[in-house]
């Protein structure tokens, strides 16, 4: 852990924490792992200890939205299901059981404090498709402003395989962008990010300055086998799609949620490194499946990566995959490197005609409609 250990040396752990007391509106997200238990279902300390935290900030004027896992394993034990199903519809099933005793509990526990929840569950499309977004946006953006918190989900029940998060994180991350959240909170059932597995003495790492602190860091899948999904991985990429977009990041355990929001010098901290960024952007490039690819000649790769050009027909060699119009592609050289994904807007049918021609002719022979870009490079991003 070099890097992560001259980061540490040199940066202040407390580095840019007290954003978190000051913020004004903050994402939290809690994994399933600190939420549930495969035998006892919902976990009420650690839920009421949750509710307690949050609606205390919320009381005292910042505004917090909660990404809340938790509703498949919520929905094992009333179904008699021992461990977390394998196919699809089993998951639907447990998710639509376990969202309603989540939501039950969480009314129960911030209306303690006269808080008011609201139940928000959000599919991949919803993210991605401007007209989506900005309802979900409005949405959300009314229920704070009336001083609710929202619980949000991502909506397994409906949710097919193709587009599903899987992991709530990036989802936690892509929703902190979309309400333009000052900070987004992580919570696990572990305290930090180490510079291993937790268990073979690693050590913590306090604070990430970005992509250079996390090399030769070991980051591993799930700890409590059968509850979580994304594991670290999911939660450092989440952590680090926010800060590489603006917005203030700490991956830390539930029951450090108070002590995070006041700005104490706890878990790992994401210090922002990049500028606000358009949302379909971001699920682009972290969180899209590619259904195929378009193979450039040289010109265009670099016409795309070093002059940040749209991607014309001409300048393509080949299609692979099968894919519509809207879907999400990579974009290689004829090396095979992948250089940019994007979204394209002929399908995989209607390309091959049209390779290596200009968009005039294109126009002239096929009709307007066929004189656009294959990719706009506002639907272009470079990896
Ligand atoms: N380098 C690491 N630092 C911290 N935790 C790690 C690391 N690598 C793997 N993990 C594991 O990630 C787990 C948290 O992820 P997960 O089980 O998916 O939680 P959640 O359900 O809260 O999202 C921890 O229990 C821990 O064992
Ligand atoms: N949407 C799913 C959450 C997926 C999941 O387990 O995520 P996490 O525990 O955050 O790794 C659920 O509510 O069960």
């Amino acid at each position: 852990m070099s890097s992560s250990a001259s980061a540490a040396d040199t940066v202040p752990a407390a580095a840019d924490r007290g954003a978190l007391a000051t913020a004004r509106r903050v994402v939290v997200k809690v994994g399933s792992s600190s939420l549930t238990s495969i035998k006892g279902g919902i976990s009420e300390e650690s839920l009421t200890g949750l509710a307690d935290a949050l609606a205390a900030k919320r009381n005292s004027g910042t505004e917090i939205i909660l990404v809340s896992s938790g509703a498949i394993a919520a929905g094992l034990a009333p179904l008699g299901l021992a461990k977390r199903p394998r196919d699809l519809a089993t998951q639907q099933a447990a998710a639509s059981v376990g969202q309603g005793l989540l939501m039950a509990r969480y009314t129960q526990a911030f209306g303690a404090h006269g808080v008011t929840v609201s139940q928000v569950l959000l599919t991949a499309e919803d993210l991605m498709r401007r007209s989506q977004h900005t309802n979900a946006f409005r949405a959300l953006d009314r229920l704070l402003n009336l001083g609710v918190v929202p619980v949000v989900n991502e909506n397994d029940t409906v949710a097919t395989h193709e587009i599903r998060f899987g992991d709530n994180d990036r989802l936690a991350a892509l929703v902190a962008h979309l309400v333009r959240a000052d900070a987004l909170v992580l919570l696990s059932d572990v305290d930090c990010l180490y510079d291993g597995p937790p268990a073979q003495g690693a050590r913590r790492i306090p604070v990430v300055g970005g992509p250079h602190d996390l090399e030769g860091v070991s980051i591993g899948r799930t700890g409590k086998a059968g509850v979580g999904t994304g594991g670290m991985v999911t939660k450092v990429e989440a952590a680090s799609m926010a800060a590489g977009s603006g917005i203030h990041a700490l991956v830390t355990s539930t029951p450090n949620a108070a002590a995070a929001l006041n700005g104490e010098d706890v878990g790992t901290w994401f210090t922002i490194n990049g500028s606000r960024k358009p949302v379909r952007l971001l699920w682009l490039a972290h969180v899209a499946s590619v259904q195929g690819r378009l193979v450039l000649d040289d010109g265009a790769v670099r016409a795309v990566r070093h002059h940040r050009t749209s991607l014309l027909p001409a300048g393509i060699s080949a299609v692979h995959g099968a894919f519509e119009a809207g879907d999400a592609v990579e974009i290689a050289g004829a090396d095979g490197t992948v250089v940019a994904r994007g979204l394209v807007n002929y399908s995989s049918e209607e390309l091959p005609r049209m390779l290596g021609r200009s968009t005039r002719d294109l126009g002239e022979e096929l009709g307007t409609g066929y004189d656009r870009e294959v990719v706009h490079v506002d639907d272009l991003v470079l990896v």
